[in-house]
């Protein structure tokens, strides 16, 4: 043994996932190995892909990459063994010590409060969402010592805890490369999900069950007695170590699937959707991938990880390989094998390679038909799908043009049609009314500010559907994409509205449009003129049935949220002034055209024009840009009428 015994504190957030896998009543314990067999294997890859590209390297060149699992059942171990990479002391400290997962502490909150509620299902699906790794180990033991020894480096390290809030740390001389994790086991206790790990059976099934995918060998020393008593000793493979993408589809069950998509995702749930494909001449790649069933919490977050693993000719080359994905896919998991690729390839040369484009185009092809397939084979599947990752997907929209079509085909959105059901665009269209040839829509933040919004009014009292779009990226795809399948789509709160009746359910001839325009000839001008702070028009509406006024854009103009999206992304954006609609039949506004015709100059009139405005401006949702002055002017009023 080495030098003195160092005691270091864990990271709070570690000392707190800690505490919820040591206490959790998470039932299924027996992941823990498939966990660490995991990790081991990551090492192993880590090493070999050292080895192959980098020949300073030479010394780590092991020629028996293997996982090594060992029971001792006089001194109650379990011990993960493996001679890949290994860590330095700081890489224990760093990566062992302390969670950089962004969106932790998130998670934790979100845990603890399904813990007060005793929400076990939540709890395990949140735990198995965040992949606890390395610290599932503390879920069967009460002790853990990790032994390990960088490639390349001369001294090892022994790191110890009993996952209560410190660790020691110690340098051991004399390890050999790589890593051992030995499990000071708790007591096999059935209720508690804990079996017994001592024994050589169940291991064996844990290994068949999570880890039979394993591109290295796992192996255990076995003892076998015959029947006249005579004991031998053998080293068995537990694993079967089939490149599952490399089969026959044909030849592989839904189970095997199931099975190797939960190794590669760590997901806990079984996959929405497979996707098992080949590609042969000049660019021969294979490619398994899933569509999760469960998005995970970091979907949104910078951070998340994006893309699949890659290998070349079964080598695993890297995780995460964003070439192969785009972002807005960044859900999909699985794997790509591809057989032309040199193992020195890097993340740079891959993006801006030909041929990886050209598969890329390939899966998001198949991935965007397999949702299409779902969408028209099993809804029910299709929707779950699309409420876990339709935000994800409408990125698309934005991001890629070359598939525009397709996407479009998958939007899903609330409507004014049903309360209850979604509906994707095609529907929306098949429903249209006779003569319309446009998709109505309108954006803002919850379904009760968009449906009580007074632009609503008109397509309300006139039964036109309009889409109820309430995510942030809404207002982006929907500034970008001008149709569908030849259908215009237009937001109620832009442009003139021309619906083919006046409000109130008729026809109103030009005679009378005309005498209208006359009526208000004088307040139009004077209103644009007082409020020219705020609006650059003043005019008639005719989408209003009850409400005095509203707010809308021209065609082209950014909508108010995206401005406030925009400026927020910190862009320059120049503040974008917008049209007043009044409501000729609201007795405020001929009121108010009255008091006008009466005497223009009357102050009094401009405070009930900026009424007018701020309380449209509220109906909509948006923010007064002067609260208190709202206020005054409204208290003023109000008390002159008491
Ligand atoms: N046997 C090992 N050999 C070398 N490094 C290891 C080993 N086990 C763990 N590590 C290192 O510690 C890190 C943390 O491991 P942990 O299992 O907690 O998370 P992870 O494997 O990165 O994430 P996840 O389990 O969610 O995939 C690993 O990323 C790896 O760098």
């Amino acid at each position: 043994m080495g030098s003195s015994v160092e005691t270091l504190e864990f990271q709070a957030e570690t000392r707190q996932l800690l505490r919820l896998v040591i206490h959790s009543i998470y039932s299924n314990k027996d992941i823990f190995l498939r966990e660490l067999i995991s990790n081991a294997s990551d090492a192993l890859d880590k090493l070999r892909l050292e080895a192959l590209t980098d020949s300073s390297q030479a010394e780590i060149n092991t020629p028996d990459l293997h996982i090594w699992l060992e029971i001792d059942k006089g001194a109650r171990t379990l011990t993960v063994r493996d001679n890949g990479i290994g860590m330095t002391r700081d890489d224990l400290v760093e990566l062992i010590g302390t969670i950089a997962k962004s969106g932790t502490a998130g998670l934790l909150e979100k845990i603890k409060e399904s813990k007060e509620s005793k929400d076990a299902a939540t709890i395990e699906s949140l735990i198995g969402q965040f992949g606890v790794g390395f610290y599932s180990a503390f879920m069967v033991a009460d002790k853990v010592t990790l032994r390990t020894r960088r490639a390349g480096t001369d001294s090892g390290t022994q790191w110890e805890s009993d996952g209560e809030g410190t660790y020691d740390l110690q340098s051991v001389d004399s390890l050999p490369v790589g890593t051992s994790v030995t499990l000071h086991l708790k007591p096999a206790d059935s209720e508690d999900g804990l079996a017994d790990y001592l024994s050589e059976p169940k291991i064996r099934q844990i290994v068949k069950q999570y880890s039979d995918f394993i591109r290295w060998p796992i192996r255990m020393a076995t003892e076998r007695t015959d029947a006249e008593g005579e004991t031998t000793r053998d080293i068995d493979t537990l694993n079967s170590m089939k490149a599952l993408w490399a089969r026959p589809r044909a030849e592989v069950t839904e189970d095997e699937y199931h099975e190797f998509y939960q190794q590669i995702s760590h997901d806990w749930l079984a996959p929405a959707e497979t996707i098992h494909m080949r590609a042969e001449g000049t660019f021969e790649y294979e490619a398994l991938l899933f569509i999760p069933s469960q998005a995970p919490f970091d979907l949104f977050s910078r951070e998340t990880k994006r893309g699949v693993q890659l290998y070349v000719k079964r080598v695993f080359i890297m995780d995460d390989c964003e070439a192969l994905m785009p972002d807005y896919l960044r859900f999909v998991k699985g794997v790509v094998d591809a057989h032309d690729l040199s193992l020195n390839v890097s993340r740079e040369i891959l993006q801006h390679d030909r041929q990886i484009r050209g598969v890329r185009r390939r899966l998001v092809k198949k991935v965007l038909g397999a949702i299409k397939d779902m969408q028209s084979k099993d809804a029910e599947r299709y929707a779950k799908v699309w409420a876990q990752f339709g935000r994800a997907l409408k990125e698309g929209l934005v991001e890629d043009t070359d598939n525009t079509e397709a996407l479009l085909e998958l939007v899903s959105a609330a409507s004014t049609h049903d309360p209850e059901k979604t509906t994707t665009l095609r529907e929306y269209v098949e429903r249209m009314k006779d003569g319309q040839d446009t998709i109505y829509y309108l954006t803002g933040e919850t379904r009760a500010m968009v449906e009580n919004s007074p632009h609503m009014e008109a397509f309300a009292a006139k039964g036109y559907e309009v889409l109820i779009l309430t995510d942030p990226v809404d207002e982006v795809w929907v500034d970008r994409i001008p149709s569908f399948d030849g259908h215009r789509l237009q937001s109620i709160a832009k442009g003139q509205v021309d619906l083919d009746e006046s409000a109130d359910g008729e026809t109103e001839t030009d005679a009378e449009k005309a005498r209208r325009e006359q009526d208000f000839a004088a307040l139009l001008p004077w209103l644009t003129t007082t409020l020219s702070e705020q609006v650059k028009q003043v005019r008639l509406s005719s989408r209003l049935t009850t409400s005095a006024a509203c707010i809308v854009g021209d065609a082209r103009d950014v909508s108010p949220t995206l401005e406030k999206m925009y400026r927020a992304m910190g862009q320059q954006i120049p503040p974008v002034k917008r049209i007043l609609e009044l409501n000729p039949a609201h007795p405020l506004i001929t009121a108010l055209r009255t008091a006008h015709d009466a005497g223009a100059d009357d102050p009094a009139l401009a405070e009930i024009a900026e009424l007018v405005y701020g309380s449209a401006l509220l109906a909509e949702g948006g923010d007064l840009p002067d609260p208190a002055r709202f206020t005054r002017l409204l208290t003023d009023r109000l008390t002159r009428t008491l």
